[in-house]
């Protein structure tokens, strides 16, 4: 990073985020609200100067150029060619979005009314299953054709008033066993989503279903739909062009819970609600594209990240939600920040100059700090904290629990930012009548550094319309993040050799082909995993 941060990040290292609170206002000016929305990042060591050397990175790297790009359907996604536009997909308001001179919208408008006629007629029984009405709606997919929607089904169980929704992600048949227990097949309904429909996990898990099925119904392909970008191979599947539901090779599989891949969730909450998901979404669109950079809460939330990771050096980034339905979220934000932008190689092929972005992990709050908070508080590693809270929950007879949440989630981030110094430690110890040096050394157990970063996202009540605007947040401050450091968020050919691995070794997992071809490890993994089996 340049010259200018670099010597913001020495000023830093002499002062504590607490003495910038010494200044009026901190909290005010070091917040960003929109909408109902409020980015609190003041218990950083971000202070003025330092924010506009962030900001003057946006200038620098062109995210306003870029980000127009990005809407305006240019193939941004240049190691694939491609347009990247699922904001196309919330824009509600239907304006003309070309892509190689051809306005998507009228597609884009079919397939949600498309959508919402089948998510009705689902609701209202119109569409049946062979035994009676549909109960279970079950979503096979994996990445971005599982994480969003089975996140924010979580998120909105509150606004569940159709069948109930199951998903199936993982080829472990485990995940299947467990899932399908207790249903019944000739009253649910099957949605396989998968962008290419060639997924080895999606297409397994599609087949055994189907199979499962076909032992209890006539014909299982009535009970079932696709959604995917590949018609033929929907075809040959058995399912007719009428259950599958297409999206534009322009919308990444992590980025497409908006469109045709969010089917379960308009099923599960209705057409309205989901249209207030996408209204969220498409309101954060219309703010980060019109908002100066400070005023722009996923270009702050990024230049803070950037400033976590990239300037401040720290690997990892928790993501607390005190939510328990947000509890998917940190998995979700995996796939959305860890594939866009966990790559070592610039634009042009050259590598990349600054770390990748961070292992983003995390749990809903309070569980993690019954597991986790030691180390964030006490580790050697500083860890930044981006909690999210609601100011209101939906449990009206629970008010009391809501209020301990909250204030769960102040004190967090308050202790993370004070600490406990050696003196009140030792006054502490003092008082349960020891001295010496048992004094000393249970003293020392008991300080906190503090000084360590966290931000809040807080917001009114986890309603569609607000999750509509958390996951756009998220989804821009990963642009944001990506243009900077020059890489492209789009692809993920990091994925690639494992699965074209995975391929290759299946042959010898079968005992198809002899293990010779492989390292000494994995040969050693493969006697050991078939000597059982064969009993060699
Ligand atoms: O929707 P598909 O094509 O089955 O792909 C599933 C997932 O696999 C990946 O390609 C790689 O993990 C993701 O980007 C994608 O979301």
């Amino acid at each position: 990073m340049n010259d200018a941060l670099k010597r913001c990040h020495r000023e830093s290292l002499e002062r504590r985020i607490l003495d910038l609170f010494a200044e009026d206002g901190r909290a005010q000016d070091f917040s960003v609200s929109h909408d109902g929305l409020l980015f609190d990042y003041s218990k950083t060591n971000i202070d003025t100067d330092t924010r506009r050397a962030l900001v003057a990175l946006t200038e620098t790297a062109d995210v306003a150029g870029r980000r127009a790009a990005m809407f305006s359907g240019a193939p941004i996604n240049a190691t694939e060619g491609r347009a990247v536009l699922h904001t196309a997909l919330r824009n509600l308001d239907g304006d003309p979005v070309t892509v190689d001179g051809q306005d998507v919208m009228p597609g884009v408008r079919a397939t949600l009314e498309r959508m919402a006629d089948f998510a009705a007629d689902v609701r209202d029984g119109r569409i049946a299953g062979q035994g009676g009405r549909i109960t279970d709606v079950v979503n096979i997919g994996i990445g971005g054709s599982d994480l969003g929607p089975s996140m924010a089904v979580r998120a909105l169980k509150p606004y569940h008033d159709g069948p109930r929704c199951h998903f199936i992600s993982n080829v472990d048949g485990a995940d299947l066993t467990d899932t399908l227990g207790g249903l019944d097949p000739a009253r649910t309904l099957v949605l396989v989503a998968s962008k290419s429909f060639t997924t080895q996990e999606t297409m397994a898990n599609a087949c055994a279903v189907r199979a499962w099925m076909a032992r209890a119904v006539k014909d299982p392909a009535q009970q079932f739909a696709a959604i995917s970008t590949a018609k033929e191979e929907v075809a040959a599947f058995g399912i007719p062009p009428e259950r599958m539901f297409g999206f534009g090779d322009w919308v990444g599989g992590r980025y497409s819970v908006w469109g045709p891949i969010g089917l379960s969730l308009m099923i599960s909450i209705g057409p309205d609600a989901f249209f207030d998901f996408l209204k969220g979404g498409q309101a954060m669109d219309a703010h980060f594209q019109s908002a100066e950079p400070e005023r722009n809460m996923p270009v702050m939330l990024a230049l803070v990240g950037l400033w976590h990771r990239q300037i401040c050096g720290h690997a990892t980034r928790a993501v607390i939600p005190y939510e328990q339905r947000l509890e998917r979220l940190p998995a979700y934000l995996q796939q959305l920040e860890m594939e866009s932008n966990g790559k070592r190689v610039a634009m042009d092929g050259s590598a990349l100059e600054s770390d990748s972005g961070p292992v983003v992990w995390g749990d809903a709050g309070t569980n993690g700090q019954h597991a986790f908070f030691q180390l964030l508080h006490q580790g050697t590693e500083v860890v930044p904290c981006e909690f999210l809270l609601g100011a209101e929950g939906h449990e009206a007879d629970l008010v009391d629990h809501h209020e301990i949440l909250v204030a769960h989630c102040l004190a967090q981030s308050k202790a993370l930012m004070t600490g406990r110094d050696l003196e009140t430690a030792r006054g502490q110890v003092e008082a349960w009548g020891l001295s010496g040096k048992t004094l000393d050394r249970l003293a020392r157990h008991r300080v906190f550094t503090g000084n360590r970063p966290s931000t809040t996202l807080l917001y009114p009540k986890l309603t569609p319309y607000v999750l509509g605007q958390i996951v756009a947040l998220y989804e821009h401050r990963v642009f944001v993040e990506g243009v900077v450091l020059g890489i492209n968020s789009f692809d993920q050919w990091g994925v690639e050799l494992g699965k074209e691995l995975a391929g290759a070794i299946l042959p010898a997992v079968r005992g198809e082909t002899a293990p010779d071809r492989w390292d000494g490890s994995t040969r050693f993994l493969l006697d050991r995993i078939r000597t059982p089996r064969t009993g060699e």
